[in-house]
């Protein structure tokens, strides 16, 4: 038994991870985690479909998104994109002090019946819900993992004693505990925050110790350069990626963007090249 969940996990992994063991893949749960607000600068994008169809086109990896919106355009993702469903969320409308924890709002069967290749859910380390994002990790982990689907965790540090602590949640030693926590609670892919350079997030990396770590995006840079250069230096490190949302559907022409990511990403080039090259600079 043993064996097929872990040939599972490994394909199903592969479908998000090219032969270089790298991936770009296009976030989408902002409408709910942030509210549509986010999507303003370019509203057309509001709508799953459009923006969905930009994004493949142009070559992502794989999709993350909710359970609601796999189910009304997941239809748009060829078999050759990884679709990553997320069972933890919550909205900005909550008390601010409720918003320390991700509440669950689907299951791993749901996220099976709509296709989904791998299986996501948060963890704020260091809040004081702690405990019970970690014990619906590990439900969700421990069957997914029976199943033979991956999980990747978004292993996102915050809380009030870590600013005590620690002055910041970015603090490499900070991110590096989340990661570390995420691989030890069973996670097959980590998505987290940048450290500010290279050697912290090296060593963000290898406590990692061989479990994928992807760059979570954050809020879109204004010249596009700058975010591939910042990618550039996660590829340098180690990183095994990226998860990107608003620096791809804030942009007028995502397509160009995206195809200059996975130079980056897939081909090492520079990026100022890229940029170049795609007409982005
Ligand atoms: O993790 C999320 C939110 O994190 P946040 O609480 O804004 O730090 C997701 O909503 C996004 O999927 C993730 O941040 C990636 O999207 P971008 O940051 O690239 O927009």
């Amino acid at each position: 038994m043993d064996a097929y969940q872990n040939v599972g996990i490994r394909r199903r992994m592969a479908r998000f991870f090219r032969r270089d063991g790298r991936a770009l893949i296009f976030a989408m749960d902002h409408g709910f985690e942030h509210g549509p607000t986010d999507f303003e600068e370019h509203w057309e994008h509001v709508n799953p479909r459009i923006i969905l169809r930009k994004v493949i086109r142009a070559g992502v990896d794989g999709v993350m998104m909710l359970p609601g919106l796999a189910r009304i355009a997941g239809d748009e993702l060829r078999p050759n994109v990884g679709l990553m469903i997320k069972l933890t969320s919550k909205t900005e409308l909550r008390p601010k002090d409720d918003q320390l924890l991700q509440s669950q709002l689907g299951f791993v069967e749901d996220a099976v019946k709509l296709g989904a290749d791998a299986i996501a859910a948060t963890v704020y380390w260091g809040s004081p819900a702690e405990d019970v994002m970690m014990r619906q990790f590990a439900e969700i982990a421990s069957y997914a993992h029976d199943l033979g689907f991956p999980v990747v965790q978004f292993a996102y540090p915050r809380g009030p004693y870590i600013n005590e602590r620690y002055g910041k949640k970015e603090d490499y030693r900070v991110v590096m505990y989340g990661a570390r926590a995420a691989v030890e609670s069973g996670a097959d892919m980590i998505k987290t925050y940048w450290t500010g350079s290279r050697e912290t997030f090296a060593k963000v990396v290898e406590a990692a110790a061989g479990v994928p770590v992807l760059l979570s995006g954050g809020a879109k840079t204004e010249k596009p350069v700058d975010f591939l250069k910042l990618v550039w230096e996660v590829i340098e490190a180690g990183g095994a990626g990226a998860v990107v949302g608003r620096n791809i559907f804030q942009r007028e022409n995502p397509e160009p963007f995206i195809k200059a990511l996975i130079k980056v990403v897939h081909r090492n080039e520079d990026p100022e090249e890229a940029a170049k090259a795609e007409g982005l600079l």
